[in-house]
């Protein structure tokens, strides 16, 4: 089931100066349940896209439905209504510095009329939810950064929302703040089977939560797919750059070229995925094909419980020898790319 669906969104902001175009025909679709991450350089779009979401910036043209209610056609009240099963976290947590805790995170369901009763109950049960039951009666300039950003979770939590939205969450955060907020939000994702539409310019948040990935340059989706599959195989020259930034997809040019140089094999690279990762690929080949191995490089990385690496191998045996491994290899599913071939 979707639970968003953007079709050709576009918005031009139009001022004195002129125009822009921060998004250009923008579609992506997020399933129930999934926590979706687009990622993009600064002034990219990416704002501009998570706030056409709830409406806080009004489209120049496209659609986009939440939970199938298409919200470029509600007025006012009708989109006051629909936001409150939206709930947004921001970089700067937005909380008001003048009520305690409990307070902000009261807020909404004060809005929303609920009985007071109730409130308590809910606030009290999500403050516990996102670790600050000790907390309650503190006013927001006590708290740290990641404490804030707890309590925005919960705020944005009050009004049990279909779908979250998180505009830069952790950006304001230090690492190891980063991963807490990241693991809180993992953990609500898996307890509320919530969805989460998240924006953010770093490879390691979308690395350690996200299921798919949207890749937006000049208000544009230049790539977009599931984690795994952008973070091993990324096609567009920017996804491969932001990749780059967290895990190695390629062997560094000053290795490679002078591996190249020496082997009188067949050097190839094998790129594992999943399981196929601890499979003793190496000594079945020796083996079936009589032929040598020499291992040039490897490495090995993780993202989220998928291991995934790579090997850049050399072939040695007749010419015939080492083109039936390869193709073995190939039947194996394993991803392999011929650097060089036998002499
Ligand atoms: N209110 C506005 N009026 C005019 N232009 C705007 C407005 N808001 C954003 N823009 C322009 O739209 C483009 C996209 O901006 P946006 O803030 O959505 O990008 P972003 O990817 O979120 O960048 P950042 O990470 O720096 O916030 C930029 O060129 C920006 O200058």
């Amino acid at each position: 089931m979707l639970v968003i669906q953007i079709k050709d969104l576009t918005k031009i902001y139009r001022s004195g100066a002129g125009e822009v175009k921060a998004l250009d025909h923008v579609s992506l679709r997020v399933r129930k349940g999934e926590i979706y991450g687009i990622i993009g350089y600064s002034g990219a779009g990416k704002s501009t896209l998570i706030r056409c979401v709830n409406m806080l910036e009004k489209p120049t043209s496209g659609s986009i439905k939440v939970n199938g209610q298409e919200m470029t056609s509600l007025n006012e009240g009708q989109l006051r209504v629909a936001r409150r099963k939206i709930g947004m976290i921001f970089q700067h947590f937005n909380l008001l510095s003048s009520r305690t805790v409990f307070d902000n995170v009261a807020f909404p369901l004060e809005i929303s009329g609920v009985p007071k009763a109730e409130i308590k109950d809910k606030v009290t049960r999500l403050l516990g939810l996102v670790g600050l039951a000790d907390k309650a009666g503190a006013y927001p300039s006590q708290l740290s950064g990641g404490q804030k950003q707890r309590v925005g979770i919960a705020r944005a939590l009050a009004n049990d929302p279909i779908v979250l939205l998180c505009d830069e969450a952790t950006s304001a955060l230090d690492p190891a703040t980063t991963d807490s907020i990241l693991a809180l939000l993992k953990d609500i994702n898996r307890k509320l089977d919530l969805t989460i539409l998240m924006i953010t310019h770093e490879m390691k948040v979308i690395s350690e939560i996200c299921d798919s990935v949207a890749v937006l340059e000049q208000g544009k989706i230049i790539e977009e797919g599931l984690v795994i599959d952008v973070f091993t195989q990324p096609k567009h020259p920017t996804t491969r750059r932001f990749v780059q930034t967290i895990i190695q997809t390629d062997i560094p040019d000053h290795i490679k070229k002078p591996l190249l140089q020496r082997g009188q094999g067949q050097i190839i690279r094998v790129s594992f995925i999943g399981d196929s990762a601890a499979e003793p690929v190496i000594s079945t080949l020796v083996k079936k094909f009589d032929i040598d191995i020499n291992i040039l490089y490897g490495n090995i990385d993780q993202i989220q419980d998928t291991p995934f690496g790579m090997l850049m191998i050399e072939c040695m045996g007749s010419r015939s020898n080492c083109h039936r491994a390869v193709d073995y290899l190939r039947q194996l599913g394993l991803r392999i790319e011929v650097l060089k071939d036998a002499e």
